[in-house]
């Protein structure tokens, strides 16, 4: 019998034969210990030297000998039990165990790594561990641009510390991204944002959660929040207005307060006063600082402990505030705000949800439309043409004072496909992306399961003509009316696609509109400077002062 064949013959071969020699009382014993034993080493067995001198069989340097010698051997009929049990004693069984187990492992790591090689997109992984993730974060949109076009469409990359492979902007990759369901976010975002937040979750809780949010989000409520947010956007320019000085200043905070009392307002209800709200944007902020937290260990000394604790209370204070929307309803049933359509869901929303629900609306609306008003000024002041064609539809249909209604929203095309185009050139969040829950053929190519897939129509590679012009009026038919292209997945992006789209991208275009409509009608700004930020959210920054309108155009 040679050498390294028949192993498992070999095996069965000296388990039987061994068995056979020894006492019956003693089988159960050997059977124990030979069985892993021979599992392991196959065809070799390490004997003690004078045990093996004495039998007559060679060894190798190290003492190791082939069992196919020992089995030849006429005299191995004779071994006794006693000789089985020292050729079990002897054999290293830890060492060899372990060798075994690292020699398979290391194997399967080369072999796996060879085969994802010959079927991955072409592109570069980058520095160890860090990737390409300072390249991405200073530009996303030159950094995927300019990528497509070296590798001629899909490439691979490591971003934000995950493996990723940006697709190529087709139809059909725009399909693919929407049928995907599932976001890969590190565990940490979650202990910030909620265990049973909807942007964290996945399949089958992310399903539930948000069929019971869009009772937020309904036509009817929509029209709810529209007076709160034309009393909001006229108290707040009246504000900055009043303060406007010759004086360019950084008003990246003024317009931070606005976009988060209007998400206050509109989730929790009119019910928060003045100095809740500062509480609320002091927690929430120190809380979201979590998220960028390397070491995200919640121990006392830790960073991330007190964005944990700060969490934890914008938790009770939501809760204090659920107490009160309930008590409300119980007197008044209408809803008012978000947080009431929630409550009267009748699937059963726990608190610890709603908290979560409170947080996390709150996280992916304010920052969005904050990045939003700064753009949509930058790119007024840059056109003031089209600024002067947009003043001129808002003064034809609206008086100023007159409750902004979903009608009057409705009959601002001009304005509808500016904010449009504001989301189409300067998107403030990009690019959409999901974590795959099993290999993927894109393209040809195989992405492997636990690597995310990322999506963008960006530049040149998006599908509207004249990619680099800011344009409007190609949101606007012949006819003059707006054309929506919120859907339009290789042209325009800016809120996802499939199960997990912008579930607010309504709101914020009413956000954006009834903001625009005041200032347009009443106000204007001098603009001293903007600068372009693209992570982590994509806006211009501004430094300016608002003023009245009358003061720059002789009256409105
Ligand atoms: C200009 C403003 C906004 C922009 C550009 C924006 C953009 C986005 C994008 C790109 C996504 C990911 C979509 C995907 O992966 O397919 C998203 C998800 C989401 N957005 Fe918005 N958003 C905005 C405003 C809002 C507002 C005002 C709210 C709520 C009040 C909101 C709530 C959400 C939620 C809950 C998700 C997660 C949806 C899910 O995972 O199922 N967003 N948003």
């Amino acid at each position: 019998m040679g050498y390294g064949k028949g192993k498992g013959k070999v095996r069965d071969e000296f388990l039987d034969y061994c068995i056979s020699r020894v006492d019956p009382e003693d089988r159960g014993s050997l059977r124990q210990n030979l069985l892993p034993l021979s599992r392991l080493l196959a065809t070799r067995l390490r004997y003690k030297d004078g045990f093996l001198r004495k039998m007559g069989i060679e060894m190798d340097q190290e003492g190791w000998t082939d069992l196919g010698q020992v089995l030849a051997l006429d005299d191995f009929s004779r071994w006794t039990s006693m000789d089985v049990r020292e050729v079990v004693q002897e054999a290293p069984k830890a060492p060899l165990f372990a060798a075994c187990v690292a020699g398979i492992l290391a194997g399967y790591v080369v072999l796996r790594r060879w085969w994802w090689s010959r079927k991955l997109p072409p592109g570069s992984m980058g520095w160890p561990l860090l990737g390409e993730t300072l390249s991405y974060v200073s530009g996303q949109e030159e950094f995927i641009a300019a990528r497509l076009l070296k590798y001629g469409g899909t490439f691979k990359s490591n971003v934000l510390f995950v493996p990723t492979v940006f697709l190529a902007v087709t139809e059909s990759n725009a399909k693919l991204i929407h049928s995907k369901r599932d976001l890969g976010w590190p565990a940490h975002f979650k202990k910030v944002m909620g265990e049973t937040s909807v942007p964290m979750v996945n399949d089958p809780l992310h399903k539930r959660l948000r069929n019971t949010s869009t009772r937020a989000f309904t036509n009817q409520q929509l029209d709810l929040y529209l007076p709160v947010l034309h009393k909001l956007s006229a108290k707040y320019l009246k504000e900055w207005a009043a303060q406007g000085t010759s004086e360019p200043r950084d008003v990246y905070f003024q317009i931070k307060k606005y976009a988060f009392e209007c998400g206050q307002a509109v989730i929790l209800g009119s019910a928060v006063t003045e100095s809740e709200l500062d509480h609320f944007m002091h927690l929430f902020d120190t809380a979201i600082a979590g998220l960028g937290c390397v070491l995200p260990v919640d121990l006392p000394g830790f960073p991330f402990h007190t964005c944990m604790s700060a969490r934890r209370q914008l938790g009770q204070e939501c809760q204090k505030v659920i107490q009160r929307r309930r008590e409300a309803l119980q007197a008044s049933p209408q809803p008012t705000c978000m947080l009431d359509a929630m409550l009267g869901s009748e699937e059963g929303t726990s608190d610890h949800e709603l908290q979560d629900f409170c947080v996390s609306m709150t996280f992916a609306g304010h920052d969005t439309t904050l990045a939003s008003i700064h753009t949509t000024l930058r790119w007024l002041k840059q056109c003031p043409e089209l600024a002067a064609g947009l003043r001129a539809e808002v003064d034809e249909i609206w008086d100023g004072s007159a409750p902004i209604t979903r009608g009057l929203l409705e009959s601002i095309p001009k304005t509808r496909a500016f904010i449009q185009e504001v989301w189409r050139k300067t998107p403030p969040v990009s690019p959409i992306v999901r974590n795959l829950a099993e290999d993927q053929e894109v393209d040809g190519f195989v992405v492997p399961k636990g690597w995310n897939l990322s999506y963008y129509p960006a530049r040149q590679f998006s599908k509207a003509d004249d990619w680099d012009e800011f344009r409007p009026s190609r949101h606007l038919d012949e006819e003059g009316q707006f054309i929506d292209s919120t859907h339009e997945a290789t042209l325009f992006e800016s809120f996802g696609g499939g199960s997990r789209m912008c579930i607010g991208y309504k709101f914020a275009r009413d956000e954006m509109l009834t903001f625009l409509m005041v200032f347009l009608k009443h106000y204007d700004m001098s603009l001293a400077s903007s600068t372009h930020t693209p992570f982590p959210f994509n806006f211009y920054r501004l430094e300016g002062s608002f003023c009245e309108r009358a003061r720059t155009e002789g009256g409105a």
